[in-house]
C-alpha cells in the first residue's frame, strides 16, 4: 500500500475588498493571500477496498462527508473513476494544528492537500492549474492553497495571480477558541450594510482589481518594505465582524498598542487576528505580553512567520 505525507500551511488575508456581489451568491473580490508556517499534516494511505476514510485528532471537526477532505476524495472518485477502480480507496488523517474556523482556510489547505496527494497517489499527472480548478469547486480558498505563497486572487477568490514572495516577516496570531465565524454569515451581513456601494458594471470590477494591482499595497510587497506593507492592510470584512464579536475588537486593539507592532488585521471572516512584527524576538515578547494581559486559557496565540509555499509532499511509501 502507497502512502503520502503532505504539510499544509493556513493563510491570512493581508487585503480583502469586497467589490461587487455576484449572481452566484457569492462577491467580487480582490484578495491578497499569504501563506504562513502555521500548519497540518495530511497523511494519505491508499487501501485495497474502494473507500474513503477520515481520521482527525480534533474533536470539533466532523470525519464525515462534511469534512472538506472527504469532500475532495469524492471529487477525485468521481473526476477519476478508472483510477479509483484501479489504484483502491483512501485512508486520510488529518493532524490539526491550524485553529478551526478560524478565517485562516484551515479546510481548505487540507482539502489543497488531498487533491495533490491523490493525484500522486494515483499516478494522475496533473498540472497545478488541473489541481486548483478542481480545488475550485470545492471553496474558493483552495486554488491560493495549492499554490500559496504570496498571491493576488479575484473574482471570487479562485482567480490567482502572483505576486513576488514574502519570506519571514514575523507575525502574532490570536483566536479565542470557543469563537467560531460563519464566513456565509459575514458576507450576508456586509451585503445588506454595503450592497448599495458595490460595482455592478464587468469593467468597472476590472479596473478596481487593477487598481489594486498597480496600487501601495502590492509596490510595497514587490519592494518587500515589511513597514508599508503593514500600514496599507485592510480587511471589509472587520466592518461587519469586530461590532458583533468585542472580543476580536478588543484583541486587536491589544496587538495595535504593543511596541514593536508594525499592523494588525483580522484574516478573512475571522475570528482570528494577526500582528506584523519587526522581528522573531518582538514577536515572541508581543505573544508574551499579551498572555500576561489577557491569561485566559480561551485564547490560542501563535508565532508564526509567511512563507513562500504552498502545500508540500514531505514523506512517501
Ligand atoms: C473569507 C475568505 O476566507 C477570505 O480568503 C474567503 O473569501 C472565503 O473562502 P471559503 O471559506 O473557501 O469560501 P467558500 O466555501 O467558497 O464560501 C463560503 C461562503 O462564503 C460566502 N462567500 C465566499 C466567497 C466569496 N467570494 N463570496 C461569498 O459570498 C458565500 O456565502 C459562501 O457560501
Ligand atoms: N478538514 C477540516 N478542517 C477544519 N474544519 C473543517 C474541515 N472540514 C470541515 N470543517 C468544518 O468547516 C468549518 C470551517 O472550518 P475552517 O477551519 O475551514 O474555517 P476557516 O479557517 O474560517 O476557513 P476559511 O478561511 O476558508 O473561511 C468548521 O466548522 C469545521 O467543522
Amino acid at each position: 500500500m502507497r502512502s503520502y505525507k503532505l504539510i499544509a500551511p493556513a493563510k491570512i488575508n493581508l487585503y480583502l475588498e469586497i467589490i461587487g456581489d455576484r449572481s452566484d451568491g457569492y462577491h467580487e473580490l480582490v484578495m491578497i493571500l499569504q501563506s504562513i508556517d502555521l500548519a497540518d499534516e495530511i497523511e494519505i494511505h491508499s487501501l485495497s477496498s474502494e473507500t474513503i476514510h477520515v481520521h482527525c485528532n480534533h474533536p470539533q471537526v466532523p470525519t464525515d462527508k462534511s469534512n472538506l477532505v472527504y469532500r475532495a476524495a469524492e471529487l477525485m472518485v468521481k473526476r477519476f473513476p478508472e483510477a479509483f477502480t484501479k489504484h483502491g480507496g483512501v485512508d486520510i488523517t488529518v493532524h490539526k494544528h491550524i485553529p478551526v474556523a478560524a478565517g485562516l482556510a484551515g479546510g481548505s489547505t487540507n482539502a489543497a492537500a488531498v487533491l495533490v496527494g491523490i493525484d500522486l497517489l494515483w499516478n494522475l499527472g496533473l498540472t497545478q492549474t488541473e489541481i486548483e480548478e478542481l480545488g475550485s469547486t470545492l471553496g474558493s480558498d483552495v486554488p491560493f492553497c495549492v499554490a500559496g505563497g504570496t498571491v493576488i486572487a479575484t473574482g471570487r477568490g479562485e482567480q490567482l495571480s502572483p505576486l513576488p514572495s514574502l519570506d519571514h516577516i514575523y507575525i502574532v496570531l490570536g483566536k479565542y477558541r470557543s469563537l467560531e465565524v460563519s464566513t456565509a454569515w459575514a458576507y450576508k451581513n456586509y451585503r445588506q450594510e454595503y450592497g448599495s456601494t458595490y460595482l455592478r458594471d464587468t469593467n468597472d470590477l476590472a479596473s478596481r482589481a487593477a487598481a489594486v494591482h498597480s496600487g501601495g499595497i502590492v509596490k510595497a510587497i514587490v519592494e518587500k518594505d515589511a513597514v508599508a506593507i503593514a500600514q496599507k492592510l485592510h480587511n471589509d470584512l472587520e466592518k461587519v465582524v469586530l461590532p458583533s464579536y468585542s472580543q476580536v475588537l478588543h484583541l486587536r486593539e491589544l496587538f495595535a498598542s504593543q511596541p514593536g507592532v508594525i499592523g494588525t488585521m483580522m484574516s478573512g471572516s475571522g475570528p482570528s487576528v494577526f500582528a506584523l512584527c519587526t522581528s522573531q524576538e518582538q514577536a515572541e515578547k508581543i505573544q508574551q505580553q499579551v498572555r500576561q494581559t489577557i491569561p485566559d486559557e480561551d485564547l490560542e496565540l501563535f508565532v508564526t512567520r509567511t512563507i513562500t509555499h504552498g502545500i508540500q509532499v514531505v514523506g512517501n511509501g
